[in-house]
């Protein structure tokens, strides 16, 4: 039987100094010996998502002291990716998520915690925690700030339903006035929450309800609803149950990794697919794969989305569903549902509040449930007035969505498509994959040949479609933004939104060693591996090269012949030290960010860091 962790510091009379302390802290002789909880929050003013998570760490120490536990609270760093978008900020946004991980691993292991609460939320601080608590595999349990409300504004005669990236795209669209982008500037975030669109941090958290280790409506239910305070109160209970079960009845079923196993790994891709998530989430699962040790791959991606139809369409990719809407269709225990119904799901696999998620679903699913309060669960609507604070209003929709014909979420039979709204193309120019979020191209441009338009770098791609350089029919090239590259993988969602506000945003396709935020629709291909850097083919491409990208085929190809390319591959490797860097980029890259350059591997492996690259031989 596993003994507590935290004993190695909290038993023996060789620990009275650690005892003191701990003593220090507010422990008192009767606290030895029960479970520590270490609390990962992640509160900082800077992320919209994070604004109101200040008290929610002690909201759950609360929980986990009365259920029998000694509760610890930390925090780690929150970057918000939409005010680092757009200039060097983006350079530190995928960095960070080793970061947290590396945080959380710190945290919990110089103080031997026995398991992990996670209070996440925004782009990289679900899957950095995700990527700690597999990495750590003690009890953990994900809750995280939640979704923020839809903005809602009356433009041009029309209420529309907004959020941040209508707001971007406005800012440089003619037939907007200054006075009207303003209005949507000041509509489209109005609360608390992760911005509300099926971007990426709404997308991994989505994802942590399918693999297992988050409650039912973590993913979907707003942050300002009072129905939220029930999922930080029932996790601060369970997981106190679950470290028990685990050091005192020897229970390794309630371990992260065996919860989030490789059919789990497919479950959650099954969602991802279907609901159309953000490109990041591929990223992410890879990585958070590789710290559970299951041999999750793009080749397992790839392999799913061919079977795994499009149930749920969110913004970016429609413009009238956000997470409220996917909620009051159910959320994602009810998308789980219809994959089930589908044959799509591993509805055997246990999770943390459930032996099964089968059974789960059972309760859950609002089309299979007999409670009604699982029902006056999913009808948490928004509450329509600005807020920072969590939990501030108890509206709700007057009845469900559960038109599976028409309705936010679709069953297979009604799906809006039966491929689904993730794809991975493979060719010559990115021989270990690229990603394209189907469920944002428009079906006219599935198949694209195009000439290529080079840029070496985000900011001078924005340059030139501001510029009107890019004209129809052109394949926007930006490369060496990998996460060796930029360094930092950045997101491309500026050049990807004004592709859109040039009226260019079903007439051009974008491909890059870099990423996008899940803001971004589009023929946008992201993650070509190998990256530029690594002495990946979309290093080769030349000015005016035809590209042709086949999504119904899964294929993207530069169209020279292989000797042409090996010619040019000759050609790049006589430059030397030269070889593999973008032309001229007066680029300052810090020290910190060279460190995570040196260690970290392409997209198709998830960006993950590979120590061995600078350990002395
Ligand atoms: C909409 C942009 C969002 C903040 C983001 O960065 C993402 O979804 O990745
Ligand atoms: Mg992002």
């Amino acid at each position: 039987m596993p003994a507590y962790r935290s004993k190695t510091s909290t038993h023996g009379r060789n620990m009275a100094g650690a005892r003191a302390l701990w003593r220090a802290t507010g422990m008192t002789d009767g606290d030895f010996g029960k479970p520590i909880i270490a609390i990962a929050n992640s509160f900082t003013q800077f992320v919209p998502g994070h604004v109101h998570l200040k008290d929610m760490g002690q909201l759950v120490a609360r929980e986990i002291e009365a259920a029998g536990g000694v509760a610890k609270e930390f925090n780690t760093i929150a970057v918000d990716d939409g005010i680092a978008m757009g200039h060097a900020g983006m350079l530190y946004s995928l960095p960070s998520r080793e970061l947290i991980a590396d945080s959380v691993e710190y945290m919990v292991n110089a103080h031997c915690a026995d398991a992990l609460i996670c209070i996440s939320n925004c782009d990289k601080i679900t899957p950095g925690m995700l990527m700690a608590s597999l990495r750590l595999n003690i009890p953990t349990i994900f809750v995280s700030g939640g979704p923020m409300e839809a903005g809602k504004a009356v433009i041009q005669g029309k209420t529309l339903h907004l959020d941040l990236v209508d707001a971007m795209v406005a800012a440089v669209d003619p037939q907007f006035t200054d006075a009207e982008t303003l209005s949507m500037e000041r509509s489209a975030c109005p609360t608390c929450g992760s911005c509300s669109g099926m971007f990426t941090a709404n997308s991994m958290n989505c994802l942590v309800e399918a693999l297992g280790l988050g409650l039912p409506g973590n993913g979907s239910l707003l942050a300002t609803h009072a129905d939220r305070k029930r999922l930080f109160l029932e996790a601060g209970r369970l997981i106190v149950a679950l470290a028990k079960s685990h050091y005192e009845r020897d229970d390794m079923s309630v371990l992260p990794r065996s919860i989030a196993s490789f059919k789990a790994f497919e479950n959650a891709v099954a969602l991802d697919i279907a609901m159309g998530g953000s490109t990041n989430t591929v990223l992410h699962l890879l990585a958070a794969a590789h710290e559970a040790g299951v041999d999750f791959t793009m080749k397992d991606i790839d392999r799913m989305s061919r079977k795994v139809p499009h149930l749920c369409k969110v913004a970016p990719s429609i413009q009238t569903y956000h997470m409220e809407d996917v909620h009051r269709a159910g959320g994602i225990m009810s998308i789980l549902g219809e994959l089930n119904r589908a044959g799509l799901l591993h509805s055997d696999l246990p999770t943390i509040h459930s032996p099964s998620m089968g059974q789960a679903l059972e309760h859950w699913d609002v089309t299979l449930t007999h409670d009604e309060k699982v029902k006056t669960f999913y009808r948490a609507a928004p509450g329509g007035v600005p807020s920072q604070t969590a939990f501030s209003q108890d509206r709700r929709y007057p009845d469900l969505d559960i038109d599976r014909v028409g309705g936010c979420i679709r069953d297979k039979a009604h799906a809006y498509s039966q491929d689904g709204g993730l794809a991975v193309l493979y060719g010559n120019i990115a021989e270990d994959g690229c990603i394209v979020k189907t469920a944002g191209v428009d079906e006219s441009i599935l198949k694209f040949n195009g000439r290529a338009r080079i840029f070496e770098s985000q900011d001078d791609a924005v340059e030139g479609i501001l510029a009107d350089k890019i004209v129809a029919g052109d394949v926007v090239i930006i490369r060496y933004e990998g996460p060796k590259g930029g360094p930092g993988m950045q997101e491309m969602l500026y050049p990807t939104s004004y592709l859109k506000s040039k009226g260019l945003g079903k007439a051009c396709a974008l491909l890059t060693d870099g990423r996008f935020s899940g803001g971004t629709s589009g023929l946008s291909i992201g993650h070509a591996s190998p990256e530029a850097a690594e002495g990946g083919a979309i290093g080769l491409i030349e000015e005016g090269d035809i590209i042709e990208i086949d999504i119904p085929n899964r294929s993207i190809n530069l169209k020279v012949t292989w000797e042409e390319l090996s010619h040019r591959r000759a050609l790049m490797e006589e430059k030397g030290a030269k070889a593999w860097q973008p032309e001229s980029r007066n680029r300052i890259v810090s020290a910190a960010l060279r460190a995570y350059a040196a260690m970290t591997t392409s997209a198709a492996k998830g960006a993950v860091r590979d120590v061995s690259q600078v350990e002395r031989r």
